[in-house]
C-alpha cells in the first residue's frame, strides 16, 4: 500500500466530496463522519454490514478482497464495498496491516425505533497501537501506542551542545497500563525499543511530525524547534509513526487532559516533555475510543526513570535475541526459552521484566528468593500453574468492563478468574513447613524465615508472603457476579437469559408471567380438544400471526362461537380466542419487558464491577507476578539453572562455572558448558575458527547477566555476578542487516554509542567489530576501540575477532587477556570442540568451514592455492612451519591450539598478514596506540612513519587536543589522515 493510496481514502473520499451538495441524508451523514476523521478510513454501519463508498470502497475491496458493488439512489451511482459486522475482525486486521486507521461508524440508535435516518457515530478508531478487540490482539502481548515530544522552550536559549530532553508516554489501551518517562534522545530511543509500541504519535519538532516535515519541505525555519536527530521508527521499520494534533501536545491541554487521571499533574513530572507526552497519548487514546471522556481503566499513570533498570539498547536486544529471532541458527528467543507461564497476564509480566531487568541488588535477590522457594516446592509450583491455567486475561477483561464493553460472558470469565484466588492463597500456604521440598537449599536467603513461615501457614520468603497478601479475593465482586449473571449466558446482552433467577424480584415476576402464559398455551391444545371434541385440533405459533388454534375443514362445524378467524389455509382454518389473545399479549409484553430489564440490571452490575477496577488491576498484577515467578522456577528446575550469587562489591567481576547458552543448549544435543572469569574492567579478546562458538560464548555470558537481573536463575553450575547498569553489544556488520543504513555506518554508529556511554558499570560485547570495511581499516578500528574500552572506559568487555593481531593487547594492557576456541583436524576434517581455553588461537580454518558449508570443490581448492601463495610470498619472514594446506602449524590429531605458543602465533600471523613489516623488532617497538603503524603495510613502509618520535609541535598539540571520547572512529581516521598529510608535507 503506497502512501498515496492511503491519502486518497482517509477522510472524505473525493467522489463523495464532489457530490456533497446532492447527497442523500445517509451519504451526507457518512461524509460528515469522514470529515471528522481526516486521518482514518470510515466504515459506516448499514444494517449487518460496515460499508465504505467511492474511493474508500475501492480501497476496502482491494485490501479486504471483497466485491465492489454499486449503490444507486436518486442522486447518482456510488461504488460501495462492505464487510460483514459479525465477521469483521479479519477484515479489520487486513486494513490495519495495510497501514490504515479505521473509524467505526456504528448505528447508535435502534434502527426500528428510529424515525427517519438512524443516528450514527464513530464509536472507536482502530489503529495499530490502540486495538482492543481480542480477535485482533495477540494474547499475552502488550500493544502500546506511544507519544514522543520534545522539551518546550526557545531553542536559541539552549546550549547547542546539550541534547534536548524528550518526553515519552505509552498506553496499552486494552489494559490501561500507562508509562511516562523523559530523557535524552538516546535514552528515549532505547525506551521506545523496549516498549516496542505498534504506533507512535510525535509532537512538534520530532522527526515524523507532520508540521515539521512540511516545514522541512518548504525549507522554512519557523518558530518551532527544528526536527532533532531522533527517529521514532529506528528500532522497528514496521512501527507506524505519524504526527498528531499539535494542540494536544501543549502544556495547558496536557494538564487538563491528565487531571482526571492523577491529581495536580503539573507538579508530578520532572520534565515538561514527559507531562506533555502523557497528555497527548491519553488524548489520542481517548480519541480512538470514541472521545467518550477519560478512560477509567487507566488508573495508574506510572512515571519512571530508565536509569532504574538495566539499560539494554535496541542493538543489544536484537543481537541477544531476547524477543526476536534473527533467523541465524536456533529458531527461539530468550523469551521463548524462559516462558513457561500459564496465563496471558503472566506472559506479559515476564516480557516486561525481561525488557527491563533490575539494577537494585536487593530487588534482584528478592525475586531470586521467590524463584528459589517455588523451585523447591514442586507441589506449590504445580498448584499455581494449574490454578492460573484457568485464569482469563483479567487486565483486558477489566478494561472492557470499565469501557462498558464487557458482555455477560466477560463477567463470567472475570468470576471464574476471581474464583481461583482463594485456591491460590491456599496453595501458597500449603506444605510450607520448614523441611518441605529441599528446604534450606537455593531459596534460603534474605530473611525469609519468620515465625509465621515456620508455623507452616505462609510462604517462606518475604516476596511470596507479600504476593500472597496482595491476592485480593474481591469476594463482593465475585458474589455479585455469581448471584447476578447466568452461568452460561449468551453473547448478546439485550435478548435475555443473562440475569440469574432470584437476583431481582421484578424480573422474576415478569419471567413468571411469561412462563405461566406459555404453560397456559401449552395446555390449551388438550383443553380445547376436550371442549370441542376435535381430536385433530392443534395450537401453534408463527412470527406473523402469533398464537393460533388450527382446525381442519372437516371439523369446522364443531368450532365454538368464541373462536375468531385469523387465517384461512388450503385445508384448514386458524383461529384465536379472546383469552388466547390476552395471554399472548401478556407473554410478549412480559418477555419484552424482562429482556429490557435484564439489560438494565446487567449494565448496573457491570458498573458496580467497574467501580472496583483498581482492585482488580492490583489483583491482576499480583497474579501476573506469581505466574512469572512460577515460570522462572519451572524453567530453572526443568533446565537445571542455578541461583546466581549477586555480589554488590563495585569491583566484582563475572565468575561463571559451566555456563550455557539458554537457547542454543536446547537445540544442540551436546552443548559444551564453558567457564567465564572476567574481572571487573577486563577485556577478553576471543579468537578461534569460524563456527567454533565465540559468539555463542559471549552471548551466554551476557544472557546470564540479563537473566540474573531479571530475577531468573541462570544456566550454569555456579555463578557470581555483579549488578551491571548497562549492557552494550555490537555485532559484526554482516550479522546484522536490519535498517536502511549502510551496514558499516550502522556498525560505526553503534560503536560510537558504546564508546561514548559505556562505563565501569557496563558490560560490552564486541563481535567482529570492523568487519564491514577494508581489512586494514577494520583492524585499525577494532584495535583502537579495544584500547579505548580498556584504557578510557574501564568497562568489562568481551571482544570476539578474526583479527589475530588484536591478541597482543594482552601483552600491552594490564586487564586484557586472551581466550580462544579450539578445533581439531583429522584427515582434513575439522571438528569444533566448542571449548574455551586461555590464550590466543592460531588458525581460522576459514577454508575448511567453506568446504563444510558446501562451497564447490574447485573454489575450495583454489582458495587453498591462494593461501599457499600468500604464505610463500611471506616466506622471508620467520615463522613456524606450515602444513601442506598452509592453514596452521602441523599438529597431531589430539593437539589443539593450546599447543601453539603465543609467540609462534604472533610470528605466524605476521607472516600471514603483514608481509611488509620487517624486521619483526619494529613491530614490537611500535606503540599499541599507533594502529596504522601496526597494521597497514603501506603506512609502515612510508618513511613518514619514522617521524613519530619527533613530531612537529603543531601536530603533537593537535593530537593531544583530540577529544577521543567525542570522536567517532571515522572522525578519528580522518583526523589521522590529516595529520599524516601534514607530516608528509613537512618532510617535503
Ligand atoms: N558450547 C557449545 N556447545 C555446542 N555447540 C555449540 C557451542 N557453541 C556454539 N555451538 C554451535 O556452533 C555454532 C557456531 O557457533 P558461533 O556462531 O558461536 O561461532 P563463531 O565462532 O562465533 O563463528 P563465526 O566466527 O563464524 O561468527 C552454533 O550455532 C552452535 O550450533
Amino acid at each position: 500500500m503506497s502512501t498515496a493510496d492511503r491519502e486518497t481514502v482517509t477522510g472524505v473520499p473525493p467522489g463523495i466530496a464532489a457530490a456533497r451538495e446532492d447527497l442523500t441524508p445517509m451519504l451526507s451523514q457518512y461524509a460528515e463522519l469522514c470529515a471528522a476523521h481526516e486521518d482514518a478510513l470510515v466504515l459506516f454501519q448499514v444494517g449487518d454490514f460496515y460499508e465504505a463508498f467511492c474511493e474508500a470502497a475501492e480501497a476496502v475491496a482491494r485490501v479486504c478482497e471483497v466485491t465492489l458493488t454499486e449503490r444507486s439512489d436518486s442522486t447518482g451511482d456510488y461504488p460501495m464495498a462492505g464487510i460483514p459486522i459479525d465477521n469483521a475482525a479479519s477484515y479489520l486486521e487486513s486494513l490495519l496491516d495495510a497501514g490504515y486507521r479505521v473509524a467505526v461508524g456504528d448505528q447508535v440508535e435502534d434502527a426500528e425505533a428510529a424515525s427517519g435516518l438512524v443516528d450514527r457515530a464513530v464509536t472507536e478508531v482502530i489503529t495499530p497501537g490502540t486495538v482492543v478487540e481480542d480477535d485482533l490482539l495477540e494474547s499475552g502481548t502488550t500493544n502500546y501506542v506511544a507519544a514522543v515530544t520534545r522539551e518546550a522552550g526557545d531553542p536559541s536559549d539552549a546550549d547547542p551542545d546539550s541534547a534536548p530532553t524528550l518526553g515519552l508516554a505509552a498506553v496499552d489501551v486494552a489494559t490501561g497500563e500507562c508509562l511516562v518517562t523523559a530523557g535524552e534522545p538516546e535514552t528515549v530511543a532505547e525506551e521506545l525499543d523496549r516498549i516496542a509500541p505498534a504506533e507512535v504519535i510525535v509532537g512538534p519538532g520530532v522527526a515524523g511530525d507532520r508540521a515539521t516535515r512540511d516545514d522541512a519541505e518548504r525549507g522554512s525555519a519557523e518558530s518551532e524547534p527544528a526536527s532533532i536527530e531522533f527517529d521514532p521508527a529506528a528500532g522497528d521499520p514496521n512501527r507506524t509513526v505519524h504526527g498528531h494534533d499539535p494542540g494536544a501536545f501543549e502544556r495547558a491541554a496536557a494538564v487538563d487532559r491528565l487531571e482526571p487521571y492523577l491529581s495536580a499533574p503539573q507538579r508530578r513530572f520532572d520534565a515538561d516533555a514527559g507531562l506533555r507526552a502523557a497528555g497527548a497519548v491519553l488524548a489520542y487514546a481517548e480519541y480512538t475510543q470514541g472521545d467518550d471522556g477519560p478512560l477509567e481503566y487507566v488508573s495508574r499513570v506510572r512515571r519512571y526513570d530508565p536509569r532504574d533498570r538495566l539499560r539494554l539498547d535496541a542493538a543489544a536486544q536484537r543481537s541477544l535475541e531476547l524477543f526476536e529471532n534473527r533467523g541465524l541458527g536456533a529458531s527461539d528467543t530468550l523469551f521463548d526459552a524462559l516462558d513457561s507461564t500459564n496465563c496471558a497476564l503472566g506472559r506479559r509480566c515476564l516480557e516486561r521484566w525481561l525488557r527491563r531487568p533490575l539494577v537494585d541488588a536487593g530487588a534482584i535477590s528478592s525475586r531470586h528468593d521467590a524463584v528459589g522457594e517455588l523451585a523447591d516446592r514442586t507441589l506449590v509450583r504445580e498448584g499455581i500453574a494449574d490454578a492460573l491455567a484457568t485464569a482469563y486475561d483479567l487486565e483486558r477483561l477489566v478494561g472492557r468492563v470499565s469501557r462498558g464493553r464487557a458482555d455477560a460472558r466477560d463477567l463470567r470469565s472475570l468470576h471464574a478468574t476471581l474464583a481461583v484466588v482463594p485456591e491460590l492463597k491456599a496453595t501458597l500456604a500449603e506444605g510450607s513447613e520448614v523441611g518441605e521440598g529441599g528446604e534450606g537449599g537455593e531459596g534460603g536467603e534474605g530473611g525469609e524465615r519468620s515465625e509465621e513461615g515456620r508455623s507452616g501457614n505462609l510462604p517462606r520468603t518475604d516476596h511470596l508472603r507479600d504476593l500472597r497478601d496482595r491476592l485480593d479475593e474481591l469476594e463482593e465482586v465475585r458474589e455479585l457476579i455469581d448471584a447476578a449473571v447466568a452461568s452460561d449466558p449468551p453473547q448478546e446482552i439485550t435478548e435475555g437469559d443473562v440475569i440469574r433467577e432470584g437476583f431481582d424480584d421484578d424480573l422474576d415476576a415478569l419471567r413468571a408471567t411469561e412462563r405461566e402464559g406459555r404453560e397456559w398455551v401449552a395446555d390449551l391444545e388438550a383443553r380445547e380438544r376436550e371442549r370441542t371434541g376435535i381430536d385433530s385440533l392443534s395450537v401453534g405459533h408463527n412470527q406473523v400471526h402469533g398464537y393460533y388454534i388450527e382446525v381442519t375443514d372437516a371439523n369446522l362445524d364443531r368450532v365454538p362461537d368464541d373462536y375468531r378467524r385469523r387465517q384461512t389455509l388450503k385445508n384448514s382454518e386458524r383461529y384465536y380466542t379472546p383469552a388466547l389473545k390476552e395471554r399472548e399479549e401478556e407473554i410478549v409484553g412480559a418477555a419484552e419487558r424482562a429482556d429490557a430489564l435484564e439489560y438494565e440490571l446487567f449494565v448496573e452490575v457491570r458498573e458496580r464491577v467497574a467501580e472496583e477496577t483498581e482492585r482488580v488491576q492490583a489483583l491482576a498484577d499480583a497474579l501476573a507476578e506469581l505466574d512469572a515467578l512460577a515460570s522462572l522456577a519451572a524453567v530453572a528446575i526443568e533446565h537445571d539453572y542455578v541461583r546466581p550469587e549477586m555480589v554488590e562489591d563495585p569491583d566484582a567481576g563475572i565468575e561463571i562455572e559451566g555456563g550455557r547458552h539458554p537457547v542454543v543448549e536446547r537445540t544442540e544435543d551436546a552443548f559444551v558448558p564453558n567457564d567465564a572469569d572476567l574481572p571487573r574492567g577486563s577485556i577478553a579478546v576471543i579468537t578461534g575458527p569460524n563456527m567454533s562458538g565465540k559468539s555463542t560464548y559471549m552471548r551466554a555470558v551476557a544472557l546470564a547477566v540479563v537473566l540474573a537481573q531479571t530475577g531468573s536463575f541462570v544456566p550454569a553450575q555456579a555463578a557470581r555476578l555483579p549488578v551491571f547498569s548497562r549492557l552494550f553489544t555490537r555485532v559484526g556488520a554482516s550479522d546484522d542487516i536490519a535498517g536502511g543504513q549502510s551496514t558499516f555506518m550502522r556498525e560505526m554508529s553503534e560503536l560510537t554509542e558504546i564508546l561514548h556511554d559505556a562505563s565501569p558499570d557496563s558490560l560490552v560485547l564486541l563481535d567482529e567489530v570492523g568487519r564491514g570495511t577494508a581489512t586494514t581499516d577494520g583492524r585499525a578500528i577494532a584495535r583502537a576501540a579495544a584500547e579505548f574500552v580498556h584504557d578510557e572506559l574501564g568497562a568489562t568487555a568481551l571482544f570476539a575477532t578474526h583479527y589475530h593481531d588484536l591478541t597482543d593487547l594482552a601483552e600491552e594492557r594490564e586487564r586484557a587477556f586472551n581466550l580462544h576456541f579450539t578445533a581439531t583436524r583429522e584427515d582434513g576434517e575439522v571438528t569444533f570442540l566448542h571449548r574455551v581455553v586461555p590464550g590466543a588461537s592460531s588458525s581460522s580454518y576459514g577454508v575448511e568451514v567453506a568446504e563444510l558449508a558446501g562451497v564447490p570443490a574447485a573454489v575450495v581448492e583454489r582458495s587453498r592455492e591462494l593461501v599457499a601463495e600468500t604464505e610463500a610470498g611471506a616466506g622471508a619472514t620467520p615463522g613456524p612451519e606450515r602444513t601442506d594446506d598452509g592453514i596452521g602449524p602441523e599438529r597431531g590429531p589430539d593437539a589443539d591450539a593450546e599447543d601453539v605458543s603465543l609467540r609462534e602465533f604472533l610470528a605466524e600471523e605476521e607472516a600471514e598478514e603483514l608481509p611488509a613489516i620487517e624486521p619483526a623488532d619494529d613491530a614490537e617497538e611500535s606503540d599499541g596506540a599507533d594502529v596504522s603503524a601496526d597494521c597497514d603495510p603501506d603506512s609502515v613502509a612510508d618513511p613518514a612513519a619514522d617521524a613519530s618520535g619527533d613530531l612537529p609541535p603543531s601536530v603533537a598539540a593537535e593530537l593531544r587536543d583530540l577529544d577521543l571520547a567525542r570522536t567517532t572512529p571515522i572522525e578519528a581516521l580522518n583526523a589521522l589522515h590529516d595529520l599524516q598529510t601534514r607530516l608528509e608535507s613537512d618532510d617535503d
